[in-house]
């Protein structure tokens, strides 16, 4: 019996090395792949960073452990990918940057969480393994392309790949927020804005932000169109409905100005293009309303909607009812790109169990619902977990 299962793993071993699999036998993987992520509320994060001597080590012992935790349980999933896609170029070269980078973060398993030094070295390797992660989005994205382009995507296969990169994406977007916060917190580079801790902003004036992102947007549409409508925003703090004071509240600025600048982008272009031969466009409408538990921003425009039957695949990977993007003459890049924008901004909405909804009219316009939790506390992560449940979504025929 023994002989028997020796030679059955042995087999099982080189059939995984084939399939570029053979970090799945690999004990110490299946053992971190076994622990659930642990979701961190943006009140952890700066309970983390907020005290004067930020505790470096405390993030040192948390991180070790929960960045591998959670690279390891997204790695099960792209393990699962079907093989056609996990021989793609593109997809191979992300499935080794997350075994290297998993490999890497080992390295410091039993590290001296009291070595200044080994600390140092392991806030340095935190930015290496970041930035070789950069252009996982782009590049995931050019391996579902490679895949239509030599196989073609029938629709059960697209179900399983938008089902995969919601969570593979969400999954990035939180270990890109770990890794941040403690480089930020304890890197060397030089102190950002002292008010923050690490990329979140205690007081963050959601106003700012939209009007931020709109003049960004609003510049892009002027130079792509040559037009771009104006915007009216209003504040209701329905707390204290007289205070005059902006509306703030703790939450990270640039996930904020993500999500604001997809949808000003998408409904500039809608608009200039539901009124070509219009020069004075319908403006695009904004509400910032503070309520008990959510801050919640609207955004409405006047571009002529969208079949509801359509609505949905806004938030498909590579669906865009623009023609692929290509700059015009000037050079000035399309509001269009590779329809990622969408799905992105609504991911991150919904990191800190927030949301992004559309609501489309067709033949008048759209508004678009960002819902963010007011308070921290209740703004908890919304990880993936590979599990039972997740993999039979790899393996049912539906
Ligand atoms: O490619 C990217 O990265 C950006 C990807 C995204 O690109 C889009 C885009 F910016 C705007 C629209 C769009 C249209 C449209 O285009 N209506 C005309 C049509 C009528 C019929 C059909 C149809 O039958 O299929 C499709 C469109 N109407 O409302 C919106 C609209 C969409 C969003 Cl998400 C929003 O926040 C605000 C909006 O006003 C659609 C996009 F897709």
């Amino acid at each position: 019996m023994k002989l028997t299962r020796i030679l059955f793993t042995y087999a099982r071993r080189i059939a995984a090395v084939k399939s570029k699999k053979f970090v799945e036998f690999d004990p110490v993987f299946e053992r971190y792949a076994s622990f659930n992520p642990s979701p961190l509320s943006l009140e952890k994060f700066m309970e983390f960073g907020g005290s004067q001597n930020a505790c470096e080590r405390t993030s040192f012992e948390f991180l070790r452990k929960e960045l591998p935790v959670r690279l390891a349980n997204i790695m099960k999933e792209i393990n699962l990918l079907p093989d056609n896609l996990l021989q793609m170029p593109s997809v191979a070269m992300v499935q080794s940057w997350y075994q290297l980078s998993f490999k890497e973060i080992l390295t410091y398993e039993n590290a001296d969480p009291d070595d200044n030094e080994m600390l140092e070295n392991f806030t340095e390797r935190l930015v290496k393994i970041r930035n070789r992660h950069t252009n996982v989005v782009e590049t995931m994205a050019q391996g579902v392309i490679e895949l239509k382009d030599s196989h073609g995507i029938d629709s059960n296969t697209e179900t399983r790949i938008q089902y995969f990169l919601d969570r593979f994406y969400m999954s990035r977007i939180s270990i890109r927020m770990l890794i941040n916060q403690h480089t930020l917190l304890f890197g060397s580079q030089l102190a950002q804005n002292n008010r923050h801790i690490g990329c979140i902003d205690p007081n963050c004036a959601v106003l700012d932000v939209v009007k931020d992102s709109y003049e960004n947007a609003k510049f892009l549409c002027d130079q792509y169109y040559l037009n771009a409508p104006e915007v009216e925003i209003k504040t209701h703090n329905a707390t204290v409905p007289d205070q005059k004071e902006d509306i703030r509240m703790v939450y990270v600025p640039s996930h904020l100005y993500h999500i604001l600048f997809e949808l000003f982008k998408n409904a500039m272009r809608a608009v200039v293009e539901y009124h070509p031969e219009d020069m004075e466009l319908p403006k695009l409408n904004v509400g910032i309303t503070k309520g008990d538990e959510d801050v919640t921003i609207k955004m409405s425009d006047q571009g002529g909607g969208i079949p509801r039957s359509k609505s949905d695949l806004l938030f498909h990977y590579m669906y865009s009812t623009a023609p692929q993007p290509m700059r015009s003459e000037n050079g000035s890049a399309p509001l269009a790109g590779y329809g990622y924008g969408l799905p992105l901004s609504r991911l991150y909405a919904r990191y800190f169990h927030g949301d992004l909804i559309l609501s489309s009219v067709e033949g008048f316009g759209t508004d678009a619902f960002i819902y963010l939790k007011l308070f921290p506390s209740e703004a908890n992560e919304l990880l993936p977990v590979y599990n039972t449940t997740a993999s039979r979504m790899y393996h049912t025929d539906t």
